[in-house]
C-alpha cells in the first residue's frame, strides 16, 4: 500500500520519514497554508529524496503557469489538485504533465459527492479522498465516514486521507479498501513540524496487518 505523508517543511525529517516507510511525501504549495513551502524550500528537500519517493505537490486553485513553474523549480514527480478544479481542468493539466502523477483530491460531504469520482477518474491518475471542512481546504484532521466508503471503486486508484492517526489507522482499513493512506495531522506537533514518534507508530501498525 502507498503511503504520503503529507505537509513536509524540513528536509531532515523527510528523509526520516522515507526511511521509516513514506513512499510519497506531500509538500504544500498553497500559500494561505502554515504548511506553506516555496519551490526553492521544496528542492531543497526533494534533492535529498531517493528517487523511488514520489514528491507531490498539493495546489488548489492554481493557474496552471504556475502548477508548470513550481513543478520543475522544485523537482515534484506529482501535482495533487486539492481545490475547485473541474474536470477540464484537471485534463489541461493532465495534458500538459504527461511524465508526472495527477491526483484529484475530492473533500467530500456526502454520499451524493461520491459520485464525482467517476467523473474526476477518467481525467487524473489518481483520486485522493478527504474530509470536507468549511473554512479549511486541508489538513483538517476530519475524518471521513468510513462506513460510506467500503464499496468505493472508482475505477482508479486512490488513497484514503481526513483526520487519519496511528490510533485510528487500523479502524480504518478494517472497513476500507483504498490504494493508499495519506497523513499530515496525525503525525505532526505543529504544522508542518512531522512527529517522527506517531510516524514510526504508524508504520508499526501497518506492519502489524501483515
Ligand atoms: O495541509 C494543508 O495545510 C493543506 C492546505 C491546503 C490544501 C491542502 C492541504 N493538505 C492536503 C493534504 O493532502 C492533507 O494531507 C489532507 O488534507 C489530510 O490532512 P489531515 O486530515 O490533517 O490528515
Amino acid at each position: 500500500m502507498r503511503v504520503k505523508i503529507c505537509g513536509i517543511t524540513q528536509p531532515q525529517q523527510a528523509t526520516a520519514i522515507a526511511s521509516l516507510g513514506a513512499t510519497a511525501l506531500g509538500f504544500i504549495c498553497v500559500p494561505s497554508s502554515p504548511r506553506y513551502v516555496t519551490a526553492t524550500q521544496i528542492r531543497a528537500v526533494v534533492t535529498q529524496l531517493p528517487d523511488n519517493i514520489d514528491k507531490i505537490g498539493v495546489f488548489a486553485n492554481a493557474h496552471i503557469q504556475e502548477i508548470n513553474q513550481i513543478v520543475q523549480d522544485a523537482g515534484l514527480t506529482g501535482v495533487q489538485l486539492h481545490g475547485d478544479e473541474s474536470p477540464e481542468f484537471c485534463y489541461q493539466v493532465r495534458k500538459n504533465f504527461p511524465s508526472v502523477e495527477i491526483l484529484k483530491a475530492l473533500r467530500i460531504r456526502s454520499l451524493d459527492h461520491l459520485e464525482l469520482a467517476a467523473i474526476y477518474a477518467q481525467y487524473v491518475d489518481t483520486l485522493l479522498l478527504d474530509a470536507y471542512h468549511p473554512q479549511q481546504l486541508g489538513g483538517t484532521g476530519k475524518t471521513l465516514d468510513w462506513a460510506m466508503l467500503e464499496k468505493f471503486h472508482p475505477g482508479t486508484p486512490w488513497f484514503l486521507a481526513g483526520g487519519l492517526t496511528p490510533a485510528n489507522i487500523l479502524e480504518a482499513l478494517s472497513l476500507v479498501n483504498p490504494d493508499g493512506i495519506d497523513l499530515s495531522s496525525g503525525v505532526e506537533i505543529q504544522p508542518g513540524n512531522k512527529d517522527l514518534n506517531k510516524v514510526a507508530e504508524l508504520f508499526q501498525k501497518l506492519g502489524s496487518r501483515e
